[in-house]
């Protein structure tokens, strides 16, 4: 948005075409399905595996392409790094009329035996970050969409990508919010022992934007799921940078695709929601049953 133009009010900053203050994206612009990657890089490679990929908006973190795959009208939009960014890309993007969104990020796995480069879905998010406890309270669950983790984890299947499913936990800070030692080796006693304790209650993962998006697209009423590569083994201390991202990029796409047929089967039977009947159906069509 060009310095010095008037917007509409300043408690629902949009222009003369409805576009939204920080994303820049107006009605229209963006798909109904959209993926979010932390990283504005992420958009492009995401982009880049579509049949057809244009960008639409770019401003401070929050990069923008729509494209068809497969035939289906996608979007990505990168949130950044963390809770704050991501609710107001959540926002925006749901007043422009998306419902759908997918988290494609980046993670550390708490477990030996969640392989550095396995992608995990998650179900769930423990909100270990500030935002959503600006719109509502602490035992709010940031629970993941049934029918979008079922697609990720089907996708998944279909492709033969090694996969985790479960809790994941959002935090705020990267280092010492996931017990990584801060500055000259700083960690408060509150957070020694986070990584045993979340790993004693069967959580798989630390990142930081699920439970922001889970807990705004439950209030919302919209639809949201996660996936994520594990670049990282807190166990092993193994790192390795971009580790499975192609996969998660992949399962991400092919879940939009697969999301976007239950969804037409449900329109056509008439269901309330995706059921098992509905993927009944959908693999006796594309001829697996
Ligand atoms: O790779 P992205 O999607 O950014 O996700 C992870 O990477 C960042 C930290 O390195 C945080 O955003 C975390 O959630
Ligand atoms: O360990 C990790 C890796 C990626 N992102 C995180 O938040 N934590």
């Amino acid at each position: 948005m060009e310095r010095g133009k008037r917007l509409s009010s300043a408690s629902a900053p949009v222009d003369e075409s409805g576009r939204v203050y920080h994303l820049g994206v107006k009605p229209g612009d963006v798909s109904k399905y959209v993926l979010l990657p932390g990283d504005p890089g992420r958009v492009k490679r995401i982009a880049s595996f579509w049949d057809e990929a244009w960008r639409v908006a770019e401003h401070r973190e929050y990069l923008t392409f729509s494209g068809k795959y497969k035939g289906v009208f996608i979007s990505a939009t990168s949130t950044g790094i963390g809770a704050p960014s991501t609710a107001i890309a959540i926002e925006e993007l749901a007043r422009v009329g998306s419902n759908t969104f997918i988290r494609v990020g980046t993670t550390g796995a708490l477990r030996r035996n969640i392989g550095v480069g396995d992608i995990i879905i998650s179900t769930g998010a423990v909100r270990l970050e500030g935002t959503s406890k600006q719109y509502v309270f602490p035992e709010y669950p940031a629970v993941a969409s049934f029918d979008v983790t079922m697609a990720l984890i089907t996708a998944a299947e279909e492709l033969g990508v090694k996969y985790h499913v479960g809790l994941t936990a959002s935090t705020d800070s990267f280092y010492v919010g996931q017990e990584r030692p801060g500055y000259k080796g700083y960690l408060p006693p509150f957070q020694r022992g986070l990584i045993d304790f979340l790993k004693s209650v069967n959580v798989l993962n630390f990142e930081m934007e699920a439970a922001t998006i889970f807990t705004l697209a439950n209030i919302y009423g919209l639809r949201a799921g996660s996936v994520c590569a594990a670049i990282a083994n807190r166990e092993t201390e193994e790192f390795i940078v971009d580790a499975g991202v192609d996969d998660a990029i992949k399962v991400a796409n092919e879940a939009v695709k697969i999301l976007n047929e239950w969804d037409q089967i449900v329109r056509e039977t008439g269901s309330k929601t995706v059921s098992a009947k509905t993927i009944l159906e959908w693999y006796k069509r594309i001829g697996r049953l």
